[in-house]
């Protein structure tokens, strides 16, 4: 190991940090990606004699090359738009924050996270900042991360992870804002819908909080936005397997909705810190045939906040006011 420089030993390291997505729409690259994710105890928590044999011979041979075609078709010239995003966003995190060395990694797949942090570790930084891309709490994702930072910089005072950034001003206003946007360009759909990728319903009835921090958050950008506190419909979307997940369901609600007469419906998924499969394909193409399915016109997915200048400067601002409480 080479002795750490002085520069990068009085620098701050700050690392955004997102799930994570396979490196290629290949069966192959999504096989792998699967694996690493669905083995975690965080995401499944069964025990591994009856997981292993069900996910090893059903899930990732007959959902790799299924799942391959969905990320084919939202594919970017430079990538899955969940690690192009992520990387610009890191960009734009960094302009804001020029007194700390700004980087990504992803929980699953590449630039892993426990290379990165592992890297950071050996360079020396005097601090190490994690900022789990996630605004809502999750043991099956921010905990997940919290379990990498652990391993790695053990009970050493280097490395801190915020939790969670739900009800964040900033983050809460520049929301608001992407929300207003949309409306003064294609108009005011007739609801506005906030869908958040799901968790099972086992989890949160066992004190996971995230179904409460996503209903804080909506309440929280819909006072922002001006409107009655019942103003906004959320749902949960993403689900997996056959056990009861967070209801109300995103795809029953788009149903239900379009069933009312509900012909224009606007959907924004703030859960997602930038767009990937979940919302650039399950949301704006498949939720969106299925409310035409049932009678709606148009679904206006808004887009996530991805690398806007608003974004940046919220995240930056957050990260800069942890680094100050560590001092
Ligand atoms: C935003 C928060 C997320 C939570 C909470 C979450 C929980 C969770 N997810 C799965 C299973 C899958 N999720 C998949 C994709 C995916 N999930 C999130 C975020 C959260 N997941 C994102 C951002 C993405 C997109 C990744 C991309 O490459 O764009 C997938 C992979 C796709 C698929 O096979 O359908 C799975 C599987 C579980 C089981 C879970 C909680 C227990
Ligand atoms: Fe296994
Ligand atoms: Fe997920």
């Amino acid at each position: 190991m080479s002795e750490p420089s002085a520069s990068r030993a009085t620098r701050d390291a700050v690392v955004l940090v997102n799930l994570g997505t396979p490196d290629a729409p290949t069966p192959k690259a999504v096989r792998r990606y699967l694996a690493e994710f669905l083995h975690d105890h965080r995401v499944v928590a069964l025990t591994r004699w009856l997981w292993c044999p069900l996910l090893h011979f059903i899930i990732l041979p007959f959902r790799s090359p299924r799942v391959a075609r969905l990320y084919a078709g939202v594919w970017m010239t430079e990538g899955s738009p969940l690690a192009v995003l992520t990387a610009r966003l890191a960009k734009a995190v960094q302009a804001e924050l020029p007194e700390a060395d700004v980087v990504h990694a992803m929980r699953y797949g590449n630039p892993s996270l426990r290379t990165v942090l592992t890297d950071l570790r050996d360079a020396g930084h005097a601090r190490v900042q994690v900022l789990p891309l996630y605004p809502q709490y999750s043991t099956t994702t921010t905990a997940s991360v919290g379990d990498i930072v652990d391993a790695v910089f053990g009970a050493q005072g280097v490395a801190r992870m915020r939790d969670d950034y739900h009800l964040d001003a900033g983050w809460v206003d520049a929301v608001a804002a992407s929300i207003r946007t949309h409306w003064d360009t294609h108009g005011r759909g007739e609801r506005l819908l906030f869908s958040f990728h799901g968790i099972p319903q086992r989890l949160a009835d066992a004190g996971d909080p995230y179904p409460a921090q996503c209903r804080a958050s909506v309440d929280a950008i819909v006072r922002a936005l001006g409107l009655a506190p019942d103003a906004a419909l959320l749902t949960f979307q993403s689900r997996f397997g056959r056990e009861p997940w967070l209801q109300p369901y995103t795809d029953e609600t788009l149903k239900a909705l379009a069933g009312e007469g509900v012909r224009v419906l606007d959907v924004v998924c703030p859960g997602f810190a930038v767009d990937c499969l979940e919302t650039l394909e399950e949301i704006a193409l498949q939720n969106a045939e299925i409310f035409h399915a049932h009678g709606g016109r148009d679904l206006r997915y808004i887009p996530c906040l991805n690398d806007a200048p608003a974004h940046a400067r919220a995240l930056a601002a957050l990260t800069r006011r942890d680094l100050a409480a560590r001092a």
